[in-house]
């Protein structure tokens, strides 16, 4: 893809302690690191004391019963809190040697680099196909339509879309369908050229055709990005993630490889919610 010169502000900490909550198995590096992460909403503790490690180009998978904190946990990996009234975050998120939390970074330049795709389908209702994809490229001040063409082949391309939309660009992105809106979004996540790619619950809302095109999306983004997605679907996280984080009432229980995690869990929590038990 077309790569954009944006600044680089400065590196202000570095951290590379190696206490837990890393899957064991792992060979790759990690693209990102939360740290002793706890999330408050008022005196509530929705995340408590989280440390989770990712290896880059791979897919994390988070999942835990409903309310267990999964989607409070992976807003904070880059800094949504933010926009939260009620929310105060601890902790650091790092991104390569950078702490996404720390005062002396520009919280803009460094979200840049987390693209987040919600769980339903989100493009803006009055713009076309292309304007969605580079809506985010012009508030970063790109105008050359030159790259702008490029950037929105490659990223549509790397969604999947590319083949079924290349004819009408133009056309109204609330023209799609469902699964057809996802991945266009995706596509608009990806322009911005992130490193990281968090996914909410992606495909909960749509069918089971659209579901397998966004998790074969999903498959072929590893090889590029980091991507952390929350899913309440276990099979789902069988299919689509290398390693696995069951959460429980806020708690990180259990993070590992996740073909270990659903066929050799360590701990009886998870032991029990992979089974079916309770959800
Ligand atoms: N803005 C908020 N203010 C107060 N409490 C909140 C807020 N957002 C979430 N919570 C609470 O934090 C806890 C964790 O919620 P969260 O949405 O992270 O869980 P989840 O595991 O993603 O759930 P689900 O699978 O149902 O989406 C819940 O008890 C929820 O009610």
């Amino acid at each position: 893809m077309t790569a954009l010169s944006i600044p680089t502000p400065k590196i202000t900490s570095s951290l590379n302690s190696d206490n837990s909550s890393s899957p064991p198995e792992v060979e790759k590096k990690y693209k990102m690191i939360a740290e002793d992460v706890t999330i408050r909403y008022g005196d509530f503790i929705g995340v408590k004391n989280i440390t989770m490690k990712f290896p880059e180009k791979s897919v994390t998978a988070l999942i835990g019963p409903s309310g267990c904190g999964k989607t409070t946990f992976l807003r904070c990996l880059n800094r949504m809190h933010d926009m939260t009234k009620n929310a105060k975050v601890e902790g650091r998120v790092m991104i390569d040697e950078i702490d996404l939390y720390d005062k002396s970074i520009d919280p803009i330049y460094h979200r840049r680099k987390v693209g987040m795709v919600f769980q339903k389908p989100n493009p803006f209702p009055t713009m076309s196909i292309y304007d969605n994809v580079t809506a985010g490229l012009k508030l970063n001040g790109v105008r050359d339509k030159k790259i702008l063409d490029e950037i929105v082949e490659d990223s549509l391309k790397m969604a999947y879309l590319w083949d079924e939309v290349k004819s009408d660009l133009k056309k109204s992105a609330i023209e799609l369908s469902g699964g057809q809106q996802q991945r266009l979004c995706i596509a608009r996540a990806l322009a911005i050229q992130p490193e990281v790619l968090l996914m909410d619950e992606p495909a909960s809302a749509l069918d089971p055709i659209a579901t397998q095109k966004i998790e074969e999306t999903i498959t072929e983004l590893k090889k590029e990005y980091t991507i952390i997605i929350v899913t309440h679907n276990m099979q789902q996280a069988v299919r689509v993630s290398d390693y696995t984080g069951f959460m429980y009432l806020g708690e990180l229980i259990e993070f590992r490889e996740t073909k270990k995690l659903f066929t050799d869990p360590k701990n009886e929590l998870t032991a029990k919610y992979v089974q079916g038990q309770f959800g």
